[in-house]
């Protein structure tokens, strides 16, 4: 038996979500979280940490060069001490006595650049290489202070050196000044000596300490006077007022570091200190500043920032994606392939047959899922068949009963022979049989004779015995393919087939009378009864009238019980 299956309607929505498209948004949402975390951890740490060391770097170059000054400071105020107490030069009469020894201090320090010495009237008395010997310079705050004692002047330009002083370098000179009493033996004030300083060592050490690399990396180093003047740093900048807060700081004594937007608008990273702070007197207080742009100083770790954050964003579309991969390969198309196998099974209409469940090698969940599937289905197909054999056998029984309630429905029950309605299928047909054949048929019909006295004399049962007697004797007499019913009472017919003619048919029917006349032997007696026999002929060609046929038989037969029974009367037609 086929089972008509109906298609499988959709049972999920299509914008529900899938597995895989669930998992990958929970790889990617975990990915990005875990990137933004790190992003702004390594941001956080990483830009803290670099900024720290940018400051340290700035602020360490800030006291080298505060410590160069210093000590070059302090070199000079010492060479000055000591030569303004030499014996040579304080007992020197003439220039050319003292002239080898301030060349001599020159060639220890290319950087000096005029060494003199002033008289007290304020003319210079001796000079390196002569230079403004005899020139007044009694105006010169070098000599005034000078005379008083110790004395540093601040970064100027050369005045009277100018033209006199051939420069190396293509900056302008500029020249810090040194200069010291010259006392006799009884302390008394006999001169100045002066030592002027070429402001090119400061540019030539700044320029040491800002190595290429660092110069690369936008670094400048600022010296500033005590007034804010900036002695040493970019051009742009160089001899004017500066205000910064890191400079502010340096004027106050601090050493440090900072951020901060400087007068031209940009953010540097600032390293601050000043000199003169090391207890030599009289000091040059000068303020040390670093700096350098804060987007150069961070640019390595921005960028180490933004790599790493497009590392991590590929990392994490990566790991989405094989994370993609290893859900549809061991999840999702095994259950794809499960539900597929089902779907395709059931809408064949032929029901699903346990072989037809895949076994999956997906993930182990899976894998227990398919083999507990086709368990199921097998089961379930198990039942189907044993379900079926019960149909089968049921359609089998239900076909048996029919065919025995028809029997009841056609037969008679008392003896067995076909009764009045399988006489009038029968007849019918034997009569178109006739006709295709070419050979008459002939109803024979009997009735007992003397029934009744049979009944009334034995009883009913024995009366019933005799019909199944009289009957199975009319039954034996004919052919085997001749019907033999009973059709009511002691009323039987018979319908002869294939008959040569007419004579043949009262021939045959003939021969039932002595049959029929032959003693019965019942339960309680044996009883001899006869039969009135009447036959009716159907020729081949004439009319098919069922009734009529029918009717001429009992005619004849009636005709037999008035010609004085146990006899045959044959119809005429
Ligand atoms: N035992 C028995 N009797 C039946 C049955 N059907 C009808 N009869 C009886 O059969 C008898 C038929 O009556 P008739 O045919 O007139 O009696 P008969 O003695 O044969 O009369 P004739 O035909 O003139 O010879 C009646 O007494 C009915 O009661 C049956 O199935 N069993």
């Amino acid at each position: 038996m086929r089972h008509e299956t109906a298609p499988i309607e959709p049972r999920v929505s299509s914008q529900s979500f899938g597995l895989a498209t669930l998992v990958k948004s929970g790889i990617c949402a975990a990915v990005g979280l875990t990137v933004l975390l790190q992003f702004f951890l390594v941001e956080h740490f990483n830009l803290n940490s670099a900024e720290t060391q940018a400051r340290l770097q700035l602020l360490q170059l800030s006291w080298q060069m505060r410590d160069s000054l210093n000590r070059v400071i302090a070199r000079t105020i010492g060479e000055v001490r000591l030569m303004s107490e030499l014996d040579q030069v304080r007992q020197a009469r003439r220039p050319e006595d003292v002239r080898p020894v301030l060349k001599s201090l020159q060639n220890s320090f290319p950087d000096y650049a005029w060494i003199g010495i002033a008289g007290p009237d304020g003319k210079v008395f001796a000079a390196t290489d002569g230079l403004l010997e005899q020139v007044d310079v009694s105006m010169r705050p070098w000599f005034s202070q000078g005379m008083k004692g110790l004395h540093t002047s601040d970064y100027h330009p050369a005045v009277l050196l100018g033209n006199l002083l051939k420069s190396s370098s293509p900056e302008p000179l500029r020249f810090v000044d040194v200069a010291g009493p010259i006392k006799d033996e009884n302390g008394i004030v006999r001169g100045v000596l002066t030592v002027h300083l070429s402001w090119d060592w400061a540019r030539r050490r700044a320029r040491n300490l800002l190595v290429p690399a660092l110069r690369e990396y936008g670094a400048e180093l600022l010296v500033v006077r005590d007034d804010g003047v900036v002695v040493l740093g970019p051009e742009p900048m160089l001899e004017k007022k500066l205000a910064t807060e890191s400079l502010s700081r340096a004027q106050r004594g601090e050493t440090g570091s900072t951020r901060e937007t400087w007068p031209d608008g940009k953010v540097y990273l600032t390293g601050y200190t000043q000199t003169g702070l090391d207890g030599e007197s009289p000091a040059l207080r000068w303020s040390v500043l670093v700096r350098q742009p804060e987007e150069v100083a961070m640019a390595g770790p921005h960028a180490l920032g933004r790599w790493m954050l497009v590392a991590s964003v590929l990392l994490g579309i990566a790991l989405a994606a094989i994370g993609a991969l290893l859900v549809r390969r061991y999840l999702t198309g095994p259950i794809l392939m499960l539900s597929g196998a089902i779907e395709t099974a059931v809408q064949d209409g032929a029901g699903v047959r346990g072989k037809e469940i895949p076994l999956v090698d997906g993930f182990h969940e899976a894998q227990v899922l398919s083999h507990a599937l086709r368990d199921l289905v097998q089961r379930e197909d198990e039942q189907r068949r044993a379900l079926e054999a019960m149909n089968e056998q049921l359609e089998s029984t239900v076909a048996e009963r029919t065919a025995e309630l028809r029997k009841l429905l056609m037969h008679d029950g008392l003896t067995g022979l076909p009764n009045r309605r399988a006489l009038m299928q029968a007849l019918p047909e034997a009569m178109r049989r006739a006709d295709r054949l070419g050979k008459p048929c002939a109803v024979i019909f009997l009735d007992m004779d003397g029934f009744k006295t049979v009944n009334d004399t034995y009883g009913h049962e024995e009366g019933d015995e005799l019909l199944r007697q009289f009957g199975a004797r009319i039954a034996q007499a004919v052919r085997k393919t001749d019907m033999v019913a009973r059709l009511a009472g002691d009323e039987f017919v018979a319908i002869l087939e294939l008959l040569a003619d007419r004579a043949d048919a009262e021939e045959k029917a003939h021969r039932l009378l002595p049959v029929l006349r032959e003693p019965y032997v019942l339960k309680t007696a044996t009883v001899v009864v006869g039969a009135s026999i009447g036959v009716a002929v159907h020729q081949p060609g004439n009319a098919r009238d069922l009734d009529a046929l029918l009717s001429r038989a009992d005619h004849a037969m009636y005709a037999a019980k008035r010609a004085g029974k146990n006899r045959l009367v044959v119809d005429s037609a």
